[in-house]
Formats: structure tokens, sequence, C-alpha cells
């Protein structure tokens, strides 16, 4: 019988495909990790925007949950965009006491500017699932929402990553820097050490999912048993190849390209 990685992502959808559950299926797949997914809300979504929201009742969140913990291997699991307390309170039932790897991307709004989150649900994620996962992946808005700090250098950037391991209790934090200018420049702070991952800034509006794909990366890397440290280095390229060659597609914030790399 043959071995295979598994990977599962908890999170809504985009029928267009560039980010949030397709994106991470999409990623999966062309990391050879087997990919397994949990939905919490379907999104009316496209390049322009989000149209609406439709929630996934709880009862059937908890049995797609149970559905794939009762049966499958899951070796490292990511969430995405969790609406609101109940459904995070599912998640938190669900996933703590597993010894399985958690990455955790704190959704809250889209590239367009629509919200995905309640507000309320943003203060339940930092306070009781951070102190939950391996590692947390903000970018610079979801990090200056977590630390309550203006976020504008690599000097705050790093700031804000140990806070958030520190006072929060994540595992480590993963500051993007895709919203300042300049290099786009992203921070691991695993509690002990900081490390600095760095791409040159690709002029492009197509930028949707950028960090859906990038966490799920992670994941996959981490489901082949990779250290936190080497599946992020890998998942920047990755990412940044996908934007490197992303399509021109819709007329708003096109979508990466998931084909763009190919290796494990
Ligand atoms: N224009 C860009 N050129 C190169 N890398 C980028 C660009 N925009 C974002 N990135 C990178 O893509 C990843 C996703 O980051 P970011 O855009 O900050 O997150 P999110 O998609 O969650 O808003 C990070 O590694 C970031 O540095
Ligand atoms: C269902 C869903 N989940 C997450 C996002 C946001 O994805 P992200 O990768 O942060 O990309 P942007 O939309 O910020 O570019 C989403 N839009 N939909």
């Amino acid at each position: 019988m043959k071995e295979v990685a598994c990977s599962l992502t908890i999170a809504g959808t985009d029928p267009t495909g560039g980010a949030g559950i397709q994106a991470d299926l999409k990623t999966f797949q062309e990391l050879q990790s087997y990919g397994m997914s949990v939905i919490t809300s379907v999104v009316a979504q496209n390049t322009t925007g989000v149209q609406d929201i439709h929630h996934i009742p709880l009862a059937m969140i908890e049995k797609q949950l149970d559905s794939v913990f009762s049966d499958m291997p899951v070796h490292a699991m990511k969430t995405g965009m969790i609406a609101n307390i109940d459904m995070m309170q599912i998640i938190q039932k669900k996933v703590s006491g597993k010894d399985i790897p958690f990455i955790i991307d704190p959704v809250m709004v889209a590239t367009s500017g629509d919200a995905l989150i309640s507000d309320d649900a943003r203060d339940y994620l930092r306070d009781h699932l951070l102190p939950l996962c391996t590692v947390v992946t903000p970018n610079i808005p979801e990090a200056e929402f977590l630390t309550g700090m203006k976020i504008d250098t690599l000097d705050t950037m790093k700031k804000a990553a140990e806070k958030i391991v520190h006072e929060y209790g994540a595992g480590a934090a993963l500051v993007k820097g895709g919203h300042l200018v300049g290099d786009a420049v992203d921070f691991l702070y695993d509690g002990n050490h900081m490390h600095e991952f760095t791409a040159s800034r690709i002029d492009t509006v197509n930028t949707h999912g950028t960090g859906c794909t990038y966490s799920a990366a992670i994941t996959a890397y981490v489901s082949h048993g990779l250290t936190l440290y080497e599946a992020v280095e890998k998942g920047k390229y990755f990412v940044t190849e996908a934007i490197k060659q992303s399509f021109d597609l819709g007329s708003g914030n096109g979508p990466t390209n998931h084909w763009a790399v190919r290796l494990v």
C-alpha cells in the first residue's frame, strides 16, 4: 500500500477558485498532499469582491469534521475563514488535544475589503484558537488587529510576531508583509528565533488568494514531515512563483497560478 501525506483545510469557499477551500485544495494537490476539506461558509465572491455569504449549519460543520477525523489520517491541518464564534467553538472542540500540526490563517477581510468574519469572532480567534496552533499567518491588518499595534515597518512586524507568540500563546507567528511597500518580506518567529523570508515585490494586481495559497503550501509541506522553517521557506517560494505567473482573469484582483511550481 502506498503511504500518502494528508492535509485538511477548514475554511470558506470561492467559486472562482482563487481563494478559500478551492485555492487550498489546488495547492495541496500540486504539492502532492492528499487534500481534504470541511466547508464553513459558502461565499459568492469573485475577483471584484464578495456578493453574498451563506453559513453552513453548525451541526453540519461538526459532522464534516467527524467524517474526516473518524476515518482519515490527517498529517497537517489549516483553517481559513471561520465566520463566527459558534463555528470557532466547534472547531476548537474538535481539534483540541489532537497531535496534528495546526496552521491558522486568521482570515478577516478579503482583498476587496469585504469582511469575512464577525468582529467578536476576531477576538475569540485570538484568545481561544491561537493557543492551539503550531503557527498563525497574519497579514499586516490581521497582525494589527491581533496585537493592537500599528505595523508599518519591518521592526514593528517583528515586534508583532513576538507579541503574538508570547502574549497570545501561538506556537509560532508568520507575519506577512504583502501589504507594505518595497520587497515582500515575511517574519517567522518561533519563540526563540526570528527568521526573515524576502522576495522582490511583483508588480501585479493579481493577488487574490495569496494568503490562502501560502498557508496551504505550508500545511502541505508540513504534512510531508518538513520542519516549520523548511515549510515556510518552500511555501514562500511557491506563493512567489504563483504570483509571478498569476492569471489575468476577471476584472478585479486576479488569482495566483497554482501550477507555477511543482515540487515537494
Ligand atoms: N506583490 C507581491 N509580490 C511578491 N510577493 C507578494 C506580493 N504581495 C504579497 N506577497 C507575498 O504573498 C504572501 C501573502 O501575503 P499577504 O498579501 O501579506 O497576505 P494576504 O493574502 O493574507 O493578505 C506573502 O509571502 C507576501 O510577502
Ligand atoms: C473563502 C475565503 N477565504 C479567504 C479569503 C481571503 O483570502 P486571502 O488568501 O487572504 O486572499 P485575499 O482575498 O486577501 O487576496 C477569501 N477571499 N475567501
